[in-house]
């Protein structure tokens, strides 16, 4: 069985993973980890074990930290698994230029995986985005994506990912195309916006339009159930803890690279 230390275990995500964890054949939480301050501290979950934080647990008890806290506790996070050689399934969003830097420099020395969505189908999207924006080159790309109303980074991790596809499969430098969240104005040529919506209890809908005169397709996800995400996490730490360090992504476990490389081939 591997053994999970699960940081942010208080949260939506952290509990969705607890309760993966709790059905696994293959893998148990050893460590609910939240912050010292939170209102679970010390408190008893299901299994017996207890909230606590980074500074009293024992590294020797976890074989792969997965994080779903926020971009605040990223650093504390990520000089624990490094001082401990732990592989982490990094899966909060929002994170900075220089939190994602942090993360390359990490993976120097142990094994990072980095995934703004755990699940498979976004992994599959990622990659349908760049085929279909190299495909229809002068098509216009816009990015809408809708959450829960106590998300708090927009627009989501997942609709950067996308982005950043759509300008990979044309060649395109991201940080030139991307226009962020839309606002007045005329769209400019090559120009990536987004939409945001943020209402009720939508866990995470994401949808990618490719439009020119006449047509537009629409590339879509939606996910009805945190389990999703959870088991996607799961699957992603069972598979670190095999790797050398090295930064990864949800790419290299479902090989899909190479799958849409063979197919191209054909
Ligand atoms: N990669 C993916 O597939 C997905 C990623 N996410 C991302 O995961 C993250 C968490 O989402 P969600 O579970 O909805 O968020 P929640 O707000 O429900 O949970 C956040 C967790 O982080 C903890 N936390 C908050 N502030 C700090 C801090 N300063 N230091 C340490 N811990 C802290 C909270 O603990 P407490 O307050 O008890 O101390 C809580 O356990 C977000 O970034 C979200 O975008 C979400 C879904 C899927
Ligand atoms: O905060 C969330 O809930 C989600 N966050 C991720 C993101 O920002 O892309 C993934 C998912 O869509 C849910």
């Amino acid at each position: 069985m591997l053994k999970v230390g699960v940081l942010g275990a208080s949260g939506r995500m952290g509990q969705a993973v607890v309760t993966a964890l709790g059905q696994s054949e293959k893998a148990e939480l050893t460590a609910a980890i939240v912050r010292s301050t939170s209102s679970v501290f010390g408190k008893e979950l299901d299994n017996g074990l207890k909230y606590t934080s980074l500074k009293n647990i024992n590294a020797q008890n976890i074989d792969v930290l997965i994080d779903f806290s926020l971009p605040e506790a990223l650093e504390e996070n990520l000089t624990y698994a490094l001082q401990s050689k732990l592989p982490v399934v990094v899966c909060t969003t929002g994170l900075t230029d220089k939190q994602q830097q942090m993360l390359a420099t990490a993976s120097e020395q142990i094994p990072v995986l980095y995934a703004r969505n755990t699940s498979v189908g976004v992994a599959l999207l990622e990659q349908l985005v760049a085929l279909a924006s190299a495909a229809l080159s002068t098509a216009d790309i816009e990015i809408f994506e809708a959450h829960h109303k106590h998300k708090k980074d927009a627009p989501s991790g997942t609709a950067i990912a996308l982005g950043e596809a759509a300008a990979k499969g044309r060649h395109q430098d991201w940080s030139t195309v991307n226009t962020g969240v839309r606002g007045d104005g005329v769209r400019q040529d090559e120009s990536i916006g987004f939409s945001v919506m943020r209402a009720g209890d939508i866990i995470g809908e994401h949808q990618v339009t490719l439009a020119t005169e006449g047509e537009r397709i629409e590339l879509g996800h939606k996910v009805s159930n945190r389990n999703t995400f959870a088991q996607g996490a799961i699957n992603a730490g069972l598979w670190l803890y095999r790797q050398k360090p090295g930064n990864y992504g949800m790419q290299d476990i479902l090989e899909l690279n190479k799958v849409f490389s063979q197919l191209l081939k054909q």
